[in-house]
């Protein structure tokens, strides 16, 4: 029995009049106070979207007040996870070979700046090892190349058992520049984020900036978004953009878009961990 005073819930359902009343109705018989409230309507799909923080006098049980919300939730067939505002996310880091994303996760953890917790980092190299020890965190190494589709299948059935292992509640591939399969993608449905290092829907696959700078943008920019079995077409959870110019070369922009990158995931990850991002169909709605 977990009792807590602070939570979030997190719904989508078909729009109609009074869902606001009835949820804001079922909190008040709860004895909660709504401390904050984002709602929007998908005139599109006819879709409405809430998150709802609120808190309680007396300690709630998170079980009995989700057994609770249940009828209502199926009534108005609601998508909705309601949690503990303390409870802290899970995080697995998926990494290759470019680090720059994982050391600046794992400093903001460090120092309080993202509420997440990391039980392990998975990499198909070695060269982080250190680092993650330097951070007392597990790192397992599950190499590929030359890999199978047999023995890339085995790799990913390794990367579930540390899921399972770990009570994993996201995986973030933090420059994990390997192409996930579908089933894996179907496992880690709504809870995988990517970094993809260009402005989507432009430069798509593994080298975005080169693809840039043959274009002779003057925006690149990242996207951090969820992963689907569709590569680089998942949907959208934060970009950002930096500008450059013609004097620049291919390896400048990587430079450039290493600080891009890192503060386009930390956003999307802390978004995802404060349960204010929402599916909508191959979009998201998110309220920051
Ligand atoms: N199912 C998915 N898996 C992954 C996605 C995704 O959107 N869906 N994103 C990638 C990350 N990524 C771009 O952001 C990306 C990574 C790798 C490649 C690629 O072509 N990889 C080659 C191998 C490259 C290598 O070994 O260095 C390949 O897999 O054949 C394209 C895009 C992470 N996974």
């Amino acid at each position: 029995m977990s009792s807590s005073t602070r939570f979030i819930l997190k719904l989508s359902c078909p729009d109609r009049p009074g869902i606001v009343h009835a949820v804001t109705g079922f909190l008040l018989a709860q004895g909660g106070n709504i401390l904050t409230s984002a709602q929007h309507g998908d005139g599109d799909h006819q879709r409405f979207f809430m998150r709802i923080e609120f808190e309680s006098a007396a300690a709630l049980d998170l079980e009995s007040v989700r057994h609770a919300f249940s009828p209502l939730a199926a009534q108005m067939q609601m998508n909705w996870t309601l949690v503990a505002s303390a409870a802290k996310t899970r995080v697995l880091l998926l990494v290759s070979k470019l680090g720059h994303c994982l050391n600046d996760l794992l400093f903001r953890v460090q120092t309080g700046h993202l509420p997440i917790e990391i039980p392990a980092i998975v990499s198909n190299h070695r060269e982080f090892y250190q680092l993650a020890a330097s951070h007392n965190i597990p790192f397992h190494h599950f190499p590929l190349l030359g890999a199978t589709p047999e023995q890339k299948a085995a790799q990913e059935r390794r990367i579930r058992e540390v899921i399972e292992e770990n009570r994993i509640d996201l995986v973030v591939l933090a420059r994990y520049m390997q192409i996930l399969s579908g089933e894996m993608c179907e496992y880690l449905s709504g809870r995988a984020i990517n970094i993809h290092h260009s402005f989507l829907p432009s430069f798509k696959g593994a080298r975005p900036y080169h693809q840039a700078h043959e274009r002779g943008v003057k925006l690149i920019g990242a996207t951090a978004h969820y992963v689907t079995s569709d590569l680089d077409e998942g949907p959208i959870i934060e970009q950002e953009v930096a500008r450059i110019d013609h004097s620049m070369t291919p390896e400048q922009l990587v430079a450039i878009g290493r600080d891009t990158e890192c503060v386009t995931l930390a956003r999307a990850i802390q978004w995802h961990a404060e349960h204010r991002v929402l599916m909508n169909g191959r979009r998201t709605v998110v309220f920051r």
